[in-house]
């Protein structure tokens, strides 16, 4: 099994808000990336954010603009998941669906080494679930980033039913590399972060449904009243509101009614608003 000197080049699956955000890092990191989506388009878009991204950390002299222009170099795009064959750790950030991480996880069992560690992004699957569909399930282990990927420190290490130690080990090791903070949840649904944080903010959107407050009030109230950066609306957008109700969903069949849906947030996603990511959500973006 590859410890962490045997990682220099990591491989991203999904070049989305979290794969995009994940690619960066690693490459901010130092290590070559490989980002994979399954349309040109969205591999373009992938690097537009990580561009944006990259000039607000040299506007605010995080980074120099020749370090933010070595980590694009780092990263090379594709829609072929044969080019993920020489990574030597691969994180998955696919859309939140277990068929579809199901196929990504064989095809990808196929397509890399066998001594190569498989990580998921997902919010709330099971670890253990998407493991079972590739022949090396010890090595298949829970890398849940928080969003914004870049700026938060926070790293969730979820451990699958046979995720090996060393697996866990060198998983941990890597997130530190990537600056990161871990922490380390079994295998439950929405694991310790998700299983709180989403009633938390179902609960917002279904207040605000029934009247309790304007949107920017729900907001306002839990920002000022309970010292959090953003209120539930706000971060619904933020998070993506068909991630939030897959979320939910994923935790309802799991854990019971208390985590059910609010009917807004399945309105608005079949809307089309899905938050900041289509420019409109609770609120309007530009
Ligand atoms: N948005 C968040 O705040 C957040 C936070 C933590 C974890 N996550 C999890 O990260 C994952 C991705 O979420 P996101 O917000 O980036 O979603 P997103 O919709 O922004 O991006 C998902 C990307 O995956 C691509 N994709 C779909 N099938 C694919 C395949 N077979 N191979 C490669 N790419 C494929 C899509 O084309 C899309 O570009 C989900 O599992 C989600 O639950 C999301």
């Amino acid at each position: 099994m590859r410890t962490l000197s045997d990682i220099d080049t990591v491989g991203v699956v999904g070049a989305g808000t979290m794969g995009s955000g994940i690619a960066q890092v690693a490459a901010t990191a130092g290590y070559d990336v490989v980002m994979r989506d399954i349309e040109d388009d969205l591999v373009a878009d992938g690097f537009d954010r990580i561009d944006d991204s990259l000039s607000r950390f040299v506007e605010k002299e995080q980074l120099t603009r020749e370090e933010a222009d070595a980590a694009v170099d780092r990263i090379s795009g594709t829609t072929d998941l044969e080019d993920l064959a020489a990574c030597d750790y691969v994180i998955e950030a696919a859309v939140e669906n277990m068929e579809i991480k199901q196929e990504v996880f064989a095809d990808l069992d196929d397509a890399v080494d066998d001594d190569v560690i498989l990580a998921t992004n997902t919010s709330t699957l099971s670890i253990t679930t998407i493991a079972s569909a590739t022949e090396r399930p010890e090595l298949v282990v829970g890398l849940h980033f928080m969003n914004p990927a870049p700026i938060m420190e926070g790293l969730e290490l979820v451990v699958g039913e046979k995720t090996a130690d060393e697996v866990v080990d060198c998983s941990h090791a890597l997130a530190e590399d990537f600056g990161k903070t871990t922490w380390e949840s079994d295998d439950k649904p929405g694991f310790v972060v998700n299983r709180v944080l989403m009633p938390w903010i179902n609960e917002g959107i279904r207040a605000y449904d029934e009247g309790v407050a304007s949107k920017a009030d729900m907001d306002a109230g839990l920002k000022l009243g309970t010292n959090v950066p953003m209120g539930p609306l706000e971060l619904a957008d933020h998070i993506g509101l068909d991630v939030c109700l897959d979320a939910s969903q994923t935790l309802a069949e799991e854990l019971g009614d208390r985590y059910k849906p609010p009917y807004l947030l399945k309105r608005k996603v079949d809307a089309g608003d899905l938050g900041r990511k289509t420019g409109q959500g609770f609120y309007e973006y530009d």
